[in-house]
């Protein structure tokens, strides 16, 4: 059985008050005990602030990316070990956002897959396909060659332990989810694929939905057997909306 992850990735929003007051009202909100695991990735600056706020609680630190590089001249980057030893367990890698605004190939991500891995870090593989790509029927082939690089990079076994957060690009901040069918669809398209190279592997990897969940339609979402789980923009800057989340799944994995 799959235990199920609910990942709040903040994006570029948040301050130190925000993060404090978020922190706080989601250790409130949620049991210590929660059969879901919980990940909330901060802007990257804020790392170490959020880490420090959760002390003692279940729920673990994320980093929305990572560099390649380990050291060196490379001004700007963050490494996996660094990210690592301030406490980070889990990393986005893949997110359309990156993959449009910085240009990022999938052979660059699957090199990102390797450092987070020989690191001893989560990799959450964001992966889906555009309103073109969907319209034209490309979903399966874009999600296909997205896998297929990290498979081709480091083998099907780099996918134990890892997370795939399915995306559809045309789903994230519009307030136009895929429905449960869609995405379930999906998620077992995806779970196919690897399993042909590797059963075992394909059955015990978190496959999460994202984009537009919330509140109102997250408990429908996880009554699919492939959806393990979300990857939670927008509703994650809210401590209620998020909980709720975090209580539909646990709702929904029993
Ligand atoms: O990483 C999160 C996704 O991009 C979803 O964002 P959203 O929940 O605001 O649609």
């Amino acid at each position: 059985m799959r235990k199920p992850l609910v990942m709040g990735n903040w994006k570029l929003n948040g301050s130190i008050g925000m993060a404090k007051d978020l922190v706080a009202g989601l250790r409130s909100e949620l049991s210590t005990e929660a059969n879901c695991g919980i990940a909330i990735a901060p802007p990257t600056v804020y790392l170490d602030f959020v880490k420090h706020q959760l002390g003692g609680s279940n729920i673990l630190l994320g980093a929305q990316d990572v560099g390649v590089h380990l050291s060196g001249a490379y001004t700007g980057e963050v490494s996996a070990t660094m990210l690592k030893e301030i406490g980070v367990t889990h990393v986005i890698i893949g997110h359309s956002e990156r993959r449009t605004y910085h240009k990022e190939s999938d052979e660059f991500i699957a090199q990102k897959f390797g450092v987070l891995k020989e690191a001893g870090l989560v990799p959450v593989l964001c992966i889906g396909e555009t309103e073109a790509e969907n319209e034209a029927g490309q979903t399966q082939a874009v999600c296909a060659r997205q896998i297929d690089a990290v498979i081709n990079a480091l083998g099907v076994q780099a996918f134990n332990g890892a997370v795939i957060a399915y995306e559809p690009v045309w789903a994230i901040g519009t307030g136009k989810s895929a429905t449960p069918a869609q995405a379930q669809a999906v998620h077992k398209f995806i779970r196919d694929h690897i399993a042909k190279q590797d059963a075992a592997v394909a059955k015990q990897v978190i496959i999460q939905y994202g984009g537009s969940v919330n509140d109102k339609n997250a408990a429908e979402l996880f009554t699919q057997p492939d959806i393990d789980g979300a990857l939670v923009g927008g509703a994650s800057l809210k401590a209620d909306a998020f909980a709720a989340i975090v209580r539909a799944a646990e709702q929904a994995k029993k």
